[in-house]
């Protein structure tokens, strides 16, 4: 109940007068769609079918003044004239409110996307660390139609709650017992329905958690889809899927039951009480013929209105689930939020006299646990030097980078620039004269010009071919087919390991930063290509600030500085021979156990 009032202020506070529109638009058609049931009265008194008396019925009586004295065929084309401008104008109404509908259902449901997705860019890379990618793609995909179909059934909902009230005026209008009869037997059904409305909202729950599963499913294994075919595991896989996909096929059915059965119910108790209410009018009220037929048709409209709302009740249950999803998404997003603008392209980089340093840092990923992947780590990573981090696989050296670059926060300790604290309001400017390389870079299914201009839509062709010749990679792009047009497939996978090493290299330097992380990024790189962006590498020494994380210790011989770690401490620094000639230090341990590998 909570989420949905908080959705109809939401809905309230962006479509505002719109939404008051569109409920007056449903209010005339629903008045034009009772004012023609009156004129069924003088239509049948027209037919002589039956001879009507509509004592006690002040306005049908003036009704049938009116056509008194007129000739039968005019009386007939006055009646069904009246008739088809009544419909005529529903028609229009109608029309006016379901465009109004779609424009407050789909102007919503797009300021919902952005809001969601600007929280997404919003939130900090902690919020990441703990989130499951595919969850997320599943409530930006799935869920938020779900949503889009919750709105729908909200503006039908309102619609019916509107056309109900006013039935239920005129009804009254007609007889008060009679409606009364009809109420009372609507609020029991109501009451009764609330177990119905509780199931369709807890399936929905089931729903929600089966499609995330399975959007977690299929995400993993076409991610996974080389290890899956190279050990043979499609079997495996192709049972787990199934097994999913018959719960799914289960949930979506017992929803169906359930909704269908409370609409057979209520189809069952409909009949039994309109029998009971002809029997009643008749015998007990004696209504008159007209007062009968009226109320007959009114019965016959309002019954299913009622018994509308409680099916809309029910579907809205389900849907619930869905929105609560998204909105824990934008509440988690805002808790984690830590740019304060997304206009990241006015901010100017960071212009940096000193470095970087971090002063006492401690840093864990999980906050219930005492394990801290950071301890103690006091470093100065000096202006325009080159700073290599070299440690065991787990030493810490990404995560230090990460805390360097301002996205994950220390516990303890502070990480400064030129002696000013990293916060939230310079961690943009300093991330704006950043080019970082991670271990995996990535790369969009586009083309390599495409790939490249991401970073700078305005760089020349002169510009790009002078990036490429940098990370000797123009030599591999001219031999492909379409040169820099060419389609380089999910995240590259066209490109060998080390052409992407080299593509994202170039990107990097398109940038123009000040200062250059790489992680790993020469791994996947034959000798050959490793010399030549060692090279290129050594060529920008002393223009920019370079931090590079080797596990190749041959790469970093000339480095300004080494920070050695191990087991989230940095336990040595200084360059690479005096390092080399401590041979008890775990840097000189290293470079032996590399020395043995090469021999
Ligand atoms: N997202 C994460 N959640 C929890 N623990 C993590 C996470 N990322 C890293 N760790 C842990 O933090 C420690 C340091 O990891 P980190 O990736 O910084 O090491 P590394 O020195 O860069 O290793 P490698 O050379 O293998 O890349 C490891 O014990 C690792 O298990």
């Amino acid at each position: 109940m909570k989420h949905f009032l908080h959705f109809t202020k939401q809905i309230h506070g962006y479509s505002g007068k719109i939404l008051y529109i569109n409920l007056i638009c449903m209010m005339l058609i629903g008045l034009l769609d009772s004012a023609s049931i009156f004129l069924v009265i003088p239509l049948i008194g027209l037919t002589g079918i039956m001879d009507l008396n509509t004592d006690g019925l002040s306005f049908l009586n003036w009704m049938t003044d009116v056509f008194t004295g007129i000739p039968k065929t005019a009386s007939l084309l006055i009646i069904l004239g009246i008739y088809v401008l009544l419909m005529v104008g529903q028609g229009v109404f109608k029309r006016s409110q379901t465009i109004l509908g779609a424009k407050i259902q789909q102007g919503f449901i797009r300021k919902l996307k952005e809001d969601t997705y600007k929280g997404l860019l919003h939130a900090n890379w902690g919020f990441y660390l703990k989130k499951r990618k595919s969850d997320i793609i599943n409530i930006m995909t799935n869920e938020m139609y779900n949503v889009s179909a919750g709105i729908y059934l909200f503006l039908q909902f309102m619609s019916s709650i509107i056309l109900t009230f006013i039935q239920i005026a005129i009804a009254f209008y007609l007889s008060v017992k009679m409606t009364s009869f009809i109420l009372f037997f609507g609020l029991i059904l109501i009451l009764f329905s609330k177990k119905f409305i509780r199931k369709s909202h807890s399936l929905g729950k089931e729903t929600f958690g089966l499609t995330e599963t399975y959007m977690a499913d299929v995400t993993d294994h076409l991610n996974g889809m080389k290890d899956i075919k190279s050990n043979s595991l499609e079997e495996n896989h192709l049972r787990k899927f199934f097994s999913l996909t018959e719960k799914m096929e289960k949930n979506r059915i017992k929803l169906v039951t359930v909704n269908s059965t409370s609409q057979m119910l209520f189809k069952m108790v409909s009949a039994i009480l309109i029998a009971a209410f002809i029997f009643f009018s008749i015998e007990m009220v004696q209504a008159q013929t007209a007062q009968v037929m009226l109320v007959v048709i009114i019965f016959a409209k309002l019954w299913p209105r009622i018994t509308g709302i409680q099916s809309n009740l029910e579907q809205l249950g389900s849907t619930m689930p869905s929105l609560k999803a998204l909105l824990d998404l934008q509440n988690e997003c805002a808790d984690s939020r830590e740019l304060q603008s997304l206009e990241v392209n006015d901010v100017k980089p960071i212009v940096m006299k000193f470095g970087l340093n971090c002063l006492n840092v401690h840093f864990k990923y999980d906050s219930q646990k005492d394990t801290y992947a950071l301890r103690k780590v006091d470093v100065h990573i000096p202006f325009n030097r080159m700073t290599a981090i070299v440690g065991a696989s787990g030493a810490g050296k990404s995560t230090l980078i990460d805390l360097l670059m301002g996205l994950n926060k220390a516990d303890r300790g502070m990480v400064t620039i030129d002696n000013e604290p990293l916060t939230n309001e310079n961690v943009t400017s300093l991330r704006r004269s950043i080019s970082y390389i991670p271990q995996d870079p990535f790369l969009f299914n586009a083309t390599v010009r495409e790939n490249l201009l991401i970073i700078d839509p305005d760089a020349t062709e002169d510009r790009i071919w002078e990036a490429l010749e940098f990370a000797a990679a123009a030599e591999f792009i001219r031999k492909l087919p379409q040169g820099l047009d060419t389609r380089i497939g999910d995240r590259g996978i066209r490109l060998s390991g080390g052409e992407r090493q080299r593509l994202v290299l170039a990107r990097a330097i398109l940038r123009q930063p000040s200062i250059l992380i790489l992680d790993e990024a020469t791994s996947a790189l034959d000798v050959e290509n490793e010399a030549k962006i060692q090279e290129a590498i050594e060529r920008l020494k002393g223009k920019m600030t370079i931090i590079v994380i080797a596990h190749r210790l041959s790469t970093i011989r000339n480095a300004d500085q080494i920070v050695v770690m191990d087991a989230g401490e940095i336990i040595q620094t200084g360059d690479y021979n005096r390092l080399a000639k401590e041979k008890e230090g775990v840097f000189g341990n290293l470079l032996d156990i590399q020395m043995q590998t090469i021999a």
